[in-house]
């Protein structure tokens, strides 16, 4: 199985992909510590601040020496400069906010998942022409599980993951899972700004093991 596969069988399987940024690298540390032990083994770093590439890089020597069954991706990745810098430093598949094929086209050849932001069924296109294999219909609490259940027969068999104001209750991610997408991006909702500024480890962990649940009585 290629390394884009096992990726984009990962998330499906997981039905969660977990996400975040913070400037500090011992607190992102830790955080990815946490989501590991609840049981995550696929999330998403954030380009998102100045500290984002060597924050990265210290995330991917811990995940080669203490988590090497997780796979570490990076997203907020919008140019190809960014798409390069974050694979040379390790990053497993790529997430974007938009559709930039050039990005798309720097994760094919390194064959890896690259996940673009779509919101209108021309921007799902123009990504299937470039070979996304899954989605991400951002921002998911704009758009809402309509969107997808009212575009899905245009695009059958495209994977789709609702990312953006996705929260832990069971009522939100089961609406998306009956409109048919394999999994939830989940960033704020999460792993919210008073977890990462108060590190609160403990909630976080607790958080984690029953969204995993919640998932698992969706599907
Ligand atoms: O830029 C990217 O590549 C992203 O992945 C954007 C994030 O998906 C959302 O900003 C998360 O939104 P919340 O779950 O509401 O915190």
């Amino acid at each position: 199985m290629s390394k884009k596969e096992t990726v984009l069988n990962d998330i499906i399987g997981q039905g969660t992909l977990p996400l975040f940024f913070y400037e500090d690298a011992t607190v992102s540390l830790e955080i990815t510590r946490t989501l590991y032990k609840a049981g995550i083994r696929v999330f998403e770093y954030t380009n998102r601040g100045a500290a984002a590439l060597s924050n990265f890089k210290i995330l991917k020597k811990a995940q080669q020496e203490e988590m090497p069954d997780l796979q570490l991706g990076i997203g907020t990745i919008k140019s190809a400069a960014e798409a390069e810098a974050f694979i040379s430093a390790g990053a497993d598949f790529i997430v974007s906010p938009i559709v930039n094929p050039e990005v798309g086209k720097i994760a094919a050849q390194h064959n890896l998942l690259w996940i673009p932001g779509c919101m209108t069924p021309t921007e799902i296109y123009l990504a299937q022409q470039h070979e996304a294999a899954l989605i991400k219909i951002f921002p998911a609490n704009i758009l809402g599980a309509e969107f997808v259940s009212s575009i899905r027969d245009l695009f059958l068999g495209q994977l789709f993951i609702p990312t953006g104001g996705v929260d832990l209750s069971i009522d939100n991610i089961s609406t998306w899972f009956k409109a048919g997408v394999c999994a939830v991006g989940m960033g704020s909702k999460l792993i919210s700004k008073n977890v990462l500024e108060k590190q609160l480890y403990d909630q976080l962990y607790s958080d984690t093991v029953k969204l995993l649940e919640i998932i698992q009585a969706c599907r």
